[in-house]
């Protein structure tokens, strides 16, 4: 028995989009189907949260335990991937101790910082990333290994650490790469 939902079984699930050869784990957990597509061939693993606005393009990969909270919207572009343990949060609480810490207090005594997250084509996120609210990754950036993505990553470019700074330009051979499979 395949671990991944059938295409009839996709079809059951409410998402606002589906495009083709869409492979998502049924061991991954789906919040508000309605506001999420899917491109075409994208496969979502084990043990993934997602909730939120989410919209992926095509050649998209989200490895086991990834979450994504985008109840202020995430956009994945093109053949980008999320490696597995990485966090997108799109909504983040007030930490300074005027506010208070929960979804289980009244709203009006907590702080909510929001923005829009958007991975643009070619981008990717290492093992154990966290992306803050308001982040763009720019084409083909690339963030390394347990980084804090605090700030927008320049066009190709590998950045690591925590915070996330700059290390050096990428290459862009993917590019012709990937027109091989278009
Ligand atoms: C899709 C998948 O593959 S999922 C499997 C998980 N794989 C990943 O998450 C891959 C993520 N890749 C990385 O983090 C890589 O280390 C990269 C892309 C950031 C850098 O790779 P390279 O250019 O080969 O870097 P290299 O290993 O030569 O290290 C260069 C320096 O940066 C440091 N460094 C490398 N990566 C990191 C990191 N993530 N965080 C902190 N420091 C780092 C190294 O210690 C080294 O420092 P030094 O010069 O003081 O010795």
């Amino acid at each position: 028995m395949s671990s991944f939902y059938s295409l009839d079984e996709l079809k059951t699930l409410g998402f606002k989009s589906i495009g083709n050869n869409v492979l998502l784990s049924k061991k991954a957990s789906f919040y508000s189907p309605e506001t999420i597509s899917f491109g075409d061939n994208v496969r979502v693993d084990d043990f993934c949260v997602l909730s939120g606005e989410i919209t992926t393009g095509n050649y998209v990969h989200i490895s086991a335990y990834v979450a994504c909270y985008a109840k202020a919207g995430l956009r994945i572009g093109n053949f980008c991937g999320i490696s597995p343990r990485s966090s997108i949060y799109t909504v983040s609480d007030d930490f300074s101790g005027e506010y208070m810490i929960s979804p289980m207090v009244p709203d009006n005594l907590t702080k909510l910082r929001q923005g829009r997250v958007v991975l643009e084509n070619y981008t990717q996120l290492g093992a154990n990333s966290i992306v803050m609210p308001g982040v763009k990754l720019k084409e083909g950036a690339v963030s390394g290994a347990f980084s804090l993505v605090l700030k927008d990553l320049d066009e190709w470019t590998i950045n690591f650490g925590i915070p996330c700074k700059f290390y050096q330009h990428r290459k862009k051979d993917i590019i012709k790469l990937s027109e091989k499979i278009l």
